[in-house]
């Protein structure tokens, strides 16, 4: 049976936990900061720690898989455990695996992620929409038919996203917010909210100049470590700011291993990010 869409589901936890999306980014170096080796046993105590402190409370957790993939298919198991108890704690799991291939093999990596009965299925992943916006039908049709969503990488954090995502075009738009047209006719006419969200940086400083009105749900990394702040939000996406679900991954995971801390720190950045999106 397929499962209420996502962009219905992420609204309601969004409205009820408020929007935050914490990461669980195991950098070897947090692991040795936490008192962990950088092993599969460290790999395994970190995650399960994240989600035992903060399922229950924030709407998403977002597994960057390729830390979990850099020890082969023991952190791939430790990935799948990960996402199972997270959404059995009440969280919505994003998996950050940033997909992107042509569509015949898009269509596999859907079915890694987005077929409702897979092992890693998650109720949205990141994806790379730089062969092409068409190469990811297939992950749009399965996400369709699973209630599960796509985070599609528009106007990326990084300093070297400009490259790609601000090329102009022959018709005079750029890149970026060619995806998000893209996103925002893929979205046309869904309530409360579409299933198909862009990745839009929170570092990126003024965006007026975009139109954000994707009717879908603007995943917003930057803050903590890159530098932004839940006090730039309100001024980098406008009116948009009611969609954003910010995240954060080491600007929380530091004050590990201590649960109590960690979710200290999360209630400290959501408390932030409400005022931000109050005062909008
Ligand atoms: O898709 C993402 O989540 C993502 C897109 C982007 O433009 N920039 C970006 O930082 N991310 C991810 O968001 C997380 C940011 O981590 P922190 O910088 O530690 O908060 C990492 O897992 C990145 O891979």
């Amino acid at each position: 049976m397929s499962l209420e869409p996502f962009g219905a589901r992420l609204r309601r936890a969004m409205d009820e936990r408020g929007p935050l999306c914490v990461g669980i980014d195991p950098h070897a170096s947090l692991l040795a900061d936490w008192g962990l080796n950088d092993d599969i046993a460290g790999l395994e105590r970190f995650s399960r720690t994240v989600v035992e402190a903060l399922a229950d409370r924030v709407a998403v957790l977002k597994p960057q898989s390729a830390f979990f993939e850099r020890f082969g298919s023991r952190g791939i198991a430790v990935l799948e455990k990960s996402v199972e108890e997270a959404r059995a704690a009440g969280a919505l799991v994003v998996m950050d695996a940033k997909r992107g291939d042509i569509g015949s093999t898009m269509a596999a990596y859907a079915e890694t992620f987005l077929r409702k009965d897979a092992p890693l299925f998650s109720d949205a992943l990141t994806v790379s929409p730089y062969l092409g916006y068409g190469s990811l039908k297939p992950a749009v049709e399965l996400a369709r038919e699973s209630g599960a969503g796509l985070f599609v990488l528009a106007l990326t954090s990084n300093p070297e996203g400009g490259e790609v995502q601000h090329a102009v075009r022959g018709d005079g738009r750029n890149v970026g917010a060619t995806m998000l047209a893209h996103l925002a006719a893929e979205n046309a006419g869904e309530t409360p909210l579409g299933s198909f969200g862009a990745v839009v940086g929170a570092t990126l400083g003024d965006l007026s100049s975009y139109d954000l009105d994707i009717n879908g749900p603007l995943l917003a990394p930057g803050i903590g470590a890159q530098g932004a702040t839940a006090a730039d939000l309100a001024g980098v996406f406008g009116a948009a700011v009611r969609n954003v679900v910010p995240n954060v991954s080491r600007g929380v995971l530091r004050h590990g291993p201590d649960v109590v801390a960690l979710r200290e720190s999360a209630e400290r950045f959501a408390e932030e990010i409400r005022a931000a999106v109050t005062a909008a």
